[in-house]
């Protein structure tokens, strides 16, 4: 499905969750320094997860920042967090505005082409407050972002653009996984943000 006119008050998801779409939310101007931020200040680390007993280092990069801990557990791996700092403050307090969600910490990733990606998964750690809104800004290459219902295996798909934003709240987690899907067709990076509620 491809959303001309998104309309966030529009649920996505046809049952068992809610997703909302809002679209480009940035201006060109402050997505231009937002994607300068990004490449060139961020810490970025090469994603360390363990799978099926194995310890991988992906290669997509991630960065881990938050308010209040310092550390995290995601895929099995224990991260350090940075202090937010006034970009992704500012950032956290637009989709604050947008979503009417609260957000403590904000995992970003960095896709270098279509050839990096992120597979089926939810986003159901004990740590993220059940039920909280996932706010997922996303910057750069335009990429197609797919939802699974664990029992149907019914799939939603839209694309994400640069400057746009996502919410995912209410049993989404629950129900369904999600994915960001590999392409041949894009050569250039994105990066998305995923504001979380943690506890
Ligand atoms: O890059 C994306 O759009 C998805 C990221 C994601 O699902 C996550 O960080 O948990
Ligand atoms: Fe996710």
């Amino acid at each position: 499905m491809e959303l001309f006119f998104p309309d966030p008050t529009e649920n996505l998801l046809p049952y068992d969750g809610e997703a909302y779409y809002h679209g480009v939310v940035f201006s060109p101007v402050e997505i231009e320094r937002c994607m300068e931020y990004f490449l060139n200040r961020v810490p970025w680390r090469n994603d360390e997860v363990v799978m099926f007993g194995k310890h991988l280092v992906t290669a997509r990069k991630t960065a881990w920042f938050s308010d209040d801990f310092t550390f995290y557990t995601y895929s099995g791996t224990t991260k350090t967090a940075h202090p937010l700092s006034p970009e992704l403050l500012f950032l956290k307090e637009k989709a604050e505005v947008l979503t009417g969600g609260k957000y403590n910490s904000c995992l970003l990733n960095l896709y270098h082409t279509g050839a990096e990606g992120m597979g089926w998964h939810s986003d159901n750690e004990s740590s993220i407050i059940a039920g909280s809104s996932i706010a997922s800004l996303s910057f750069g290459a335009r990429r197609k972002f797919s939802f699974k219902h664990k029992r149907s295996k019914e799939t939603v798909s839209l694309f994400l653009e640069d400057g746009g934003l996502l919410d995912m709240r209410g049993t989404t987690q629950e129900n369904w996984v999600h994915q960001l899907p590999k392409t041949t067709r894009i050569d250039q990076p994105r990066v998305n943000l995923t504001f979380r509620l943690m506890r």
